[in-house]
């Protein structure tokens, strides 16, 4: 399956495709600057995946890169709540592309380790993921650095095929 993952900088990207790729957990990581492409093999599966970069002067390329996807992933900072408006306004505006109808979405609130982090239901409110239609939509609370719940997100991502 070929995924794209976008969502606003900092929240966890590229260690989500670092944890995924090589099991390799790091506090070090550097801002992206326009995008890192990996191909992750896990078990039967192949994942192509994009990991584009969140700031904002590279949000104008995540259409691109989701541009005939599987699956978008979007990682939430579940801690940095004054980023929730932000991130709904971005999420929102990505999946109105008429070149995106239909592409499943994962919503990933990220960093659940740390305290005060927004739940899932959270998430769902602020994010306004039920306005969303047309498309499967799933969101998951996890954390890269503990690693919690990137089972169910591996399972998901082996779901959407290929
Ligand atoms: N506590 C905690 N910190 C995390 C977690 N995931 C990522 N971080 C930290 O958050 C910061 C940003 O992580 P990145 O993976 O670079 O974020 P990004 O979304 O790729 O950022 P851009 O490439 O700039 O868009 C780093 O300091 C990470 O160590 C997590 O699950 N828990
Ligand atoms: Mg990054």
């Amino acid at each position: 399956a070929e995924i794209s993952v976008v969502g606003l900088q900092a929240s966890g990207k590229t260690s989500f495709v670092n944890v995924i790729g090589s099991g390799q957990w790091s506090e070090d990581v550097v801002p992206t600057v326009a995008f890192n492409y990996r191909k992750v093999r896990k078990g039967a599966v192949t994942l192509k995946i994009w990991d584009v970069a969140g700031q904002p002067k590279f949000r104008s390329m995540w259409e691109r890169y989701c541009n005939g996807v599987d699956a978008v992933v979007f990682v939430v900072d579940s801690v940095d709540q004054d980023k929730f408006d932000t991130a709904r306004f971005e999420l929102h505006q990505l999946l109105s592309q008429p070149s995106l109808k239909g592409v499943p979405l994962l919503v990933l609130g990220n960093k659940n380790d740390l305290p005060n982090h927004a739940s899932v239901k959270d998430l769902i409110r602020e994010l306004e993921l039920g306005k969303i239609q047309g498309r499967p939509v799933s969101c998951y609370s996890c954390s890269m650095k503990s690693q919690h719940n990137l089972d169910i997100v591996l399972r998901w991502l082996a779901e959407r095929g290929h």
